[in-house]
């Protein structure tokens, strides 16, 4: 099993984090693991992201990426961070050279066949279906997911506690990807992830 596959298998729920404060990453961390959600997406969208890696990776059983990487300076930032996977918004064969270099396991977003087939040349087989509900929901999945049979997904993009199930329930989905489980208190976002961690594939 690739190592990219690996990750995707641990937990049906890859919580989506924006991180402001990098003093609340372990804290956050700790409730998302001890709730059953031990792969943790640190999005760069805040100047803290990096030092929120760095935080989450001391917390036992977690295992942190990180998400919105776009560039190549990104990457060289994330894998001296420690990160231990990598999640894009889509599909740069520019930046996935430097991933692919760079040797760490990469889910990027795909949202169309070309997408997908852009994927298959440099040798990947796992993407983020994003944005998911507005790219067609789980009917458009479905159908692209056919001429794809040998391709995972992980549907990421405006997906609920109640909607996550009607995506897990397709055959190549091994996980979403979402932020709902970080909303709230943090025995709020360990009850939410507790949920999240038991819903079925
Ligand atoms: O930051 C990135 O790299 C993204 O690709 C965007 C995130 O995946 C979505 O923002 C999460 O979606 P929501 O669960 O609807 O909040």
């Amino acid at each position: 099993m690739s190592q990219i596959e690996t990750v995707m298998r641990t937990s049906p729920v890859i919580p989506v984090l924006v991180i402001h404060d990098a003093a609340q990453a372990r804290p956050l961390a700790e409730a998302l693991v001890a709730g059953g959600l031990k792969v943790l997406e640190v999005t760069l969208r805040t100047p803290a992201a990096l030092d929120a890696i760095r935080e989450m990776k001391q917390v036992p059983g977690a295992i942190v990426g990180a998400g919105t990487v776009v560039s190549t300076e990104q990457v060289a930032q994330v894998k001296e961070a420690g990160a231990e996977f990598i999640v894009s918004p889509g599909l740069s064969t520019k930046t996935g050279a430097a991933i692919l270099e760079a040797d760490i396991p990469w889910l990027p977003g795909v949202a169309t066949a070309g997408d997908i087939m852009r994927g298959l040349d440099l040798g990947l087989g796992h993407f983020k279906f994003f944005p998911a509900e507005t790219s067609g929901g789980v009917k458009a999945l479905k159908a692209l997911a056919a001429p794809f049979y040998q391709c995972k997904f992980c549907p990421t993009g405006g997906i609920t506690e109640a909607s996550a199930p009607d995506w897990l329930a397709i055959g190549p989905v091994l996980c979403v990807g979402g932020s709902w489980v970080t909303e709230g208190t943090l025995p709020e976002i360990e009850a939410r992830a507790r949920a999240a961690a038991s819903l079925g594939r």
